[in-house]
């Protein structure tokens, strides 16, 4: 193997974690959204010293949170390129492609056609068809499928086609055959939809639970993407959590599911004592799905105090040869109107336990600036887009 700057990149996607307001932001209906800010007044304060540490207060203003007199990690500000804030338009930006038509959104629900398709399809009617949270719909719904054995089927501000069904009603592996042929009827235009998630869920009416047992199907990203360079090149792509659906699996060595935050932690710490060579990308999906679309900002803010409880144990386990990104991939302000995301800048941190820390990346003009930075690290194909900052963070001391 070459000698690389690091021969490990460790990249953490915060899902959600938002600092505030992008200068786009009114385009979203998004103005005044600040998801780290706010969650930080709703707790009177957040308890977050690692991060604290790595530098979280010198990038932003929020209750209980001080900036550090010497950061342990170089930091700077990011601002999604891409016309859209879902959650695969962010980690596709950060490895490299710039997204300038959204995904098709169905803020009327989904069309006749498509949902008479679907019907024929599942051989099972479908009932809702419309903009939803995910476990509101299911508490309205649920009794009513339950008895007819109808699929739920919900949207979101998001490009998403959501099949929410009872696991005692439509078995799991029934569920994912429903959602692969809706995966198949909504590949091309006039739909492209960004994603088709089975939700399935237990329990008795009143006090439904979702169950570990989602799956995404998402579409391929639109083209190739740093991770499909690091790949071609034979080096380690790891995913851990959703990145793997995320991408649809394309560049991805080694895929490790997790069951929540914790255990993404788990996942990464443990990744950490293994030898590789290569990328290892977690996406820590909790913050969004439990507490930002909940619009829960004190569980969200607790959330964020035990990853960053979490954290040292990561720190701990990385060597000279490594590098720790930790980032966003979009907003979603628990305070805002609504159950969506919101449009806003993104924290970037990046720790070296080699390099001289403390370098200020700037604002950066889009996520792809870290897929730039990768592929120069591992000296392969750049993206199109991006802007590497690598010779900022391997300055020695
Ligand atoms: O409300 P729930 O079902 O959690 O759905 C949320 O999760 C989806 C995918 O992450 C988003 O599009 C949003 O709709
Ligand atoms: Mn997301
Ligand atoms: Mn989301």
């Amino acid at each position: 193997m070459p000698d690389y700057p690091f021969k490990r990149m460790f990249i953490i996607v915060m899902d959600s974690v938002g600092i505030g307001e992008a200068p786009d932001a009114e385009e979203y209906g998004d103005k005044g959204a600040d998801t780290l800010g706010h969650i930080a007044e709703e707790m009177n304060g957040l308890t977050m010293p690692n991060m604290e540490k790595l530098g979280l207060g010198n990038i932003k203003r929020a209750k209980g949170i001080h900036p550090a007199e010497r950061p342990s990690a170089h930091t700077g500000v990011m601002q999604e390129a891409s016309h859209s804030k879902d959650t695969m338009t962010g980690h596709w930006e950060i490895m490299g492609l710039h997204i300038k038509e959204p995904f098709r959104t169905f803020p009327n629900g989904f069309p006749d056609e498509l949902i008479t398709k679907l019907e024929e399809a599942a051989g099972r009617s479908v009932i809702g068809n419309k903009v939803a949270s995910g476990t509101e719909i299911i508490k309205e719904l649920g009794p009513q499928h339950m008895e007819t054995g109808d699929i739920i089927v919900y949207t979101s501000a998001d490009s998403v086609l959501q099949i929410a069904a009872h696991e005692d009603v439509v078995p799991v592996e029934e569920l994912y055959d429903i959602c692969k042929k809706a995966r198949e009827m909504t590949y091309e235009a006039p739909y492209m939809i960004g994603r088709v998630i089975a939700r399935p869920f237990i329990g008795e009416p009143g006090a439904f639970e979702r169950t570990a047992n989602r799956h995404d199907y998402a579409l391929k990203p639109f083209g190739r993407t740093v991770m499909n360079n690091i790949q071609d090149a034979g080096l380690d792509s790891i995913s851990i959590g959703k990145i793997s659906d995320i991408y649809d699996g394309e560049g991805i060595t080694e895929s490790l599911r997790t069951s929540s935050n914790d255990d993404g932690m788990d996942k990464i710490v443990q990744t950490a004592r293994k030898h590789f060579t290569g990328t290892c990308f977690l996406n820590l999906v909790d913050f969004d799905a439990k507490f930002g679309h909940r619009r829960d900002p004190i569980g969200y803010g607790k959330a964020l105090e035990a990853f960053d409880e979490r954290l040292p144990e990561l720190l701990q386990e990385l060597t000279d040869d490594d590098a720790l990104i930790i980032t966003a991939d979009h907003g979603n302000d628990p305070v805002h109107h609504g159950t969506d995301h919101t449009r806003e800048l993104v924290p970037l941190f990046v720790y070296t336990p080699r390099y001289q820390p403390g370098s200020d990346l700037g604002k950066r003009q889009t996520f792809a600036d870290i897929g730039a930075t990768v592929a120069d690290n591992f000296s392969v194909n750049l993206p199109d887009n991006g802007i590497s900052f690598l010779k900022d963070i391997i300055k020695e001391g």
